[in-house]
């Protein structure tokens, strides 16, 4: 296991080209938020536009439309009820992040089974929250394209069948190689289990934990990987970030408000990119 440093932040982070436009900094498609999750969606994609990807497009239940746009008026709205539009949205990504906030009714389990079968192995597919506990319910496979997913220790017990108090490195490694997917297991420690390698995070504190801190983490992963290369390297960056960012708030606050970590990131990216 290896401990990720700073470094990974300007290996990653890079200078941006001054002949670029939006385009060349990813479009990311981001789906959940039932009825009752509306907060996860919208933290997560505001997560991806304060990392940067170049445009933002939530599909969620249409009650988030009014607090997503007071909220984050750069994304783009659309229903993930219309399956034409969905199709066409998803088809147009570089990254797709589902499952923050999606909830695990009909509707949801309607619209992970046709994203599953959209996806492309041009595209990488972020998978997060109830879409884990989608896929382990109903026996769901992964789509074959690139997978990252960002399980917490009872979602990766639900995917991987290997319970919490079991979760070793060994036990974690034989699930990952046959998912064939890049693994960020959220805990006090996290770790990120790549193809080749496993890492972890030696950042972090107790003031990040407040519901919607993973649904952040999600959304930045994905806004790294639409800007980011190579994948691996940008998980790699987007935990470290998340968690050193909640370190030094949580210097002077005793909580760390997830949507924080998004305000904060910009400044964050500009101290930290390559010089
Ligand atoms: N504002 C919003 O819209 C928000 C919406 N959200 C959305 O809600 C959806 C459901 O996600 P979820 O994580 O809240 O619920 P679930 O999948 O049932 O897992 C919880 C169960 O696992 C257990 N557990 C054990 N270890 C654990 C660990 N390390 N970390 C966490 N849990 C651990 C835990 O144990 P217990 O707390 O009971 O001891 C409990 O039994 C998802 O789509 C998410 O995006 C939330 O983000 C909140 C803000
Ligand atoms: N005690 C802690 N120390 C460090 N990080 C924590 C702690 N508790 C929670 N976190 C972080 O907060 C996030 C929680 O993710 P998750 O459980 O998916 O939240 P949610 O679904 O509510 O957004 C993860 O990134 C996890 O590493
Ligand atoms: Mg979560």
């Amino acid at each position: 296991m290896q401990t990720l440093t700073a470094d990974i932040l300007p290996q990653t982070i890079r200078q941006r080209p001054a002949d670029s436009y939006k385009g060349t900094y990813g479009h990311i498609v981001l789906i959940g938020g039932n009825q009752n999750f509306g907060g996860a969606i919208i933290m997560a994609s505001t997560a991806a536009v304060y990392a940067g990807a170049g445009l933002v497009t939530t599909l969620t239940d249409p009650s988030n439309q009014g607090s997503l746009h007071a909220r984050l008026p750069e994304a783009m709205f659309a229903d993930y009820h219309d399956s034409d539009l969905l199709t066409s949205l998803v088809q147009g990504a570089n990254v797709v992040v589902i499952g923050p906030g999606l909830g695990t009714d009909a509707t949801a389990l309607g619209v992970l089974k046709r994203v599953f079968g959209l996806v492309t192995a041009q595209q990488t597919l972020v998978v997060d929250g109830s879409a884990l506990t989608m896929v382990a319910t109903h026996d769901l496979n992964f789509p074959d394209v690139p997978l990252v997913l960002t399980p917490h220790q009872m979602e990766w017990q639900r995917v991987s069948g290997v319970k919490i108090a079991d979760q070793t490195e060994a036990a974690n490694r034989t699930v990952v190689d046959q998912l064939k997917a890049t693994v960020v297991l959220k805990s006090h420690h996290t770790q990120i289990y790549t193809a080749n390698a496993t890492y972890e995070n030696p950042l972090g504190t107790p003031a990040q934990a407040t519901g919607g801190m993973g649904d952040t983490l999600a959304g930045m992963v994905g806004g790294f990987i639409a800007q980011f290369k190579p994948t691996d390297q940008a998980v790699l960056a987007a935990v470290y970030s998340h968690s050193a960012i909640a370190e030094e708030l949580a210097q002077t606050q005793y909580v760390v408000l997830p949507h924080q970590i998004a305000t904060a990131l910009p400044t964050f990216m500009k101290q930290h990119a390559a010089k």
